[in-house]
């Protein structure tokens, strides 16, 4: 009996493949021709944890970089056919359950930097089964992450060997743990709570079966997740997309004056303000966070005094008076109607002549960049979602969000530095 392709089978056809590929030969010769960064990109692709020279990867050509991605991608959904792409596709969360698996038992750790270690040993060392220590890393070995040279032998490749490192842990062990637990819980969220906005009512409050908002909960529940937080902030901000050498960028931070004060509202354990102080030894800064958010910084005073960090609560009235406050990855993190909260408690506080810089993506409008790109900025959009209702936000919103804030904040400049996920949106009181 012939079997017929049904449509949602079909191949390409020989002009979409030829298409395909003249996309993907395209943008690679656009990577080869920087011949002079060429084997600065290579190692650090190879080699990303020196996160110095990441910065340098991450600011070649990004945008032929997408479309190198969305070509190469096309091309695989193509080749699978729609039925099996989309099918596929729903089961996208297996491979990240193999990763969370593996983060969470620490199998990176107990893989050796050099050399192999056997799927037996590994079980050992994580106290863990051996079958199922087995399933998990071959799962992740098909997805490139762990190789098995030997059948039965283990070795880090340069995807694992993030794991293995304590700020990538981290962060890996947030995304594979509260970021996607909660983003199973997106429907029954809206559900239950028929679509409220507030942080205590978001898919994580389901999937942790708590009515404190991420942070309170991770504050006074879970402690240890306050202190994971904060070192994925600092991975973060380490290399690539979010880096803080794109803080340095997207602000003349040199044209402050000497005894300029800057305060950096939920400064987390003030990697931005270190950055920040590098760059301009005359400025003072306050890092302002919660309790578990300072962690074992609060109280303290670093670079010869000129950080401090202190306790404070962003939805309360702003205590102190700044020349320039700094909003990083803050806003969208909540809803419209809590962000305002958020901007509003900062006016009491403002002097003449101050700013507040927003660091945040903007997202682009439908088709403005390629797919690839729009995937990388719709992640954290349903990202935030799940963790406390809060949205990233596109050029307008972030125009609506401030008027709404005060009829007086005017965006007066907006820089996104080259290789950035976020721009820098400089908002000024104007009379
Ligand atoms: C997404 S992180 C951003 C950290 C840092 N600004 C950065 O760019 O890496 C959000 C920060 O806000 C802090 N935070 C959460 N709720 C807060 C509150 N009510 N008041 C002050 N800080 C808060 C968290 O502890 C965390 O450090």
């Amino acid at each position: 009996m012939s079997h017929k392709l049904q449509p949602q089978d079909r191949l390409p056809t020989r002009e979409e493949l030829h298409r395909l590929i003249r996309d993907i030969n395209r943008s690679t010769r656009a990577l080869e021709l920087l011949d002079d960064t060429q084997n600065t990109a290579s190692h650090t692709l190879d080699s990303q944890t020196r996160p110095e020279a990441s910065i340098k990867a991450s600011q070649l050509l990004p945008a032929d970089r997408y479309e190198l991605q969305t070509a190469c991608e096309s091309l695989v959904h193509a080749a699978k056919g729609s039925k099996d792409y989309l099918c596929t596709f729903a089961q996208s969360h297996r491979p990240v359950s193999a990763l969370q698996y593996a983060v969470h038992f620490h199998l990176a750790k107990h893989v050796p930097q050099e050399g192999v270690v056997s799927f037996k040993k590994l079980a050992t060392k994580a106290d863990i089964p051996e079958p199922q220590c087995q399933r998990a890393i071959r799962m992740l070995v098909a997805c490139e992450i762990f190789e098995e040279p030997a059948v039965g032998y283990v070795t880090h490749n340069r995807y694992s060997r993030l794991l293995a490192d304590d700020k990538g842990e981290a962060a890996l062990g947030i995304l594979t743990d509260e970021c996607f637990r909660a983003a199973s819980c997106l429907a029954p969220a809206a559900t239950h709570w028929n679509h409220s906005q507030e942080r205590t009512k978001a898919p994580f409050n389901l999937a942790f079966n708590t009515e404190m908002s991420m942070f309170d909960f991770q504050s006074s529940q879970e402690p240890w997740r306050a202190e994971r937080f904060r070192k994925t902030m600092a991975f973060f901000g380490g290399s690539g997309k979010s880096s803080l050498e794109h803080l340095i960028h997207g602000f003349d931070w040199t044209s402050l004056t000497a005894g300029t004060t800057v305060v950096d509202i939920g400064g987390s354990g003030g990697h931005c303000m270190r950055a920040v102080a590098a760059v301009n030894t005359g400025i003072h800064s306050i890092v302002q966070d919660i309790e578990a958010g300072l962690g074992d910084y609060q109280s303290t005073e670093t670079f010869e005094r000129r950080i401090k960090f202190t306790v404070h609560d962003f939805f309360s009235p702003q205590t102190h008076p700044a020349d320039v406050y700094l909003l990083r990855w803050i806003l969208h993190d909540y809803s419209d109607q809590e962000a305002v909260i958020i901007l509003k408690c900062l006016l009491p506080a403002f002097m003449p002549g101050a700013r507040i810089l927003v660091m945040d993506s903007i997202l682009p409008s439908p088709g403005e960049v390629t797919k690839a790109e729009e995937k990388d900025a719709r992640l954290s959009d349903i990202g935030m979602w799940a963790l406390l209702n809060g949205r990233e936000r596109d050029i307008y919103a972030w125009t609506i969000l401030f008027q709404m804030a005060g009829p007086r904040l005017k965006l007066v400049n907006t820089i996104t530095p080259q290789g950035s996920a976020l721009s820098v949106m400089e908002f000024q009181l104007v009379q």
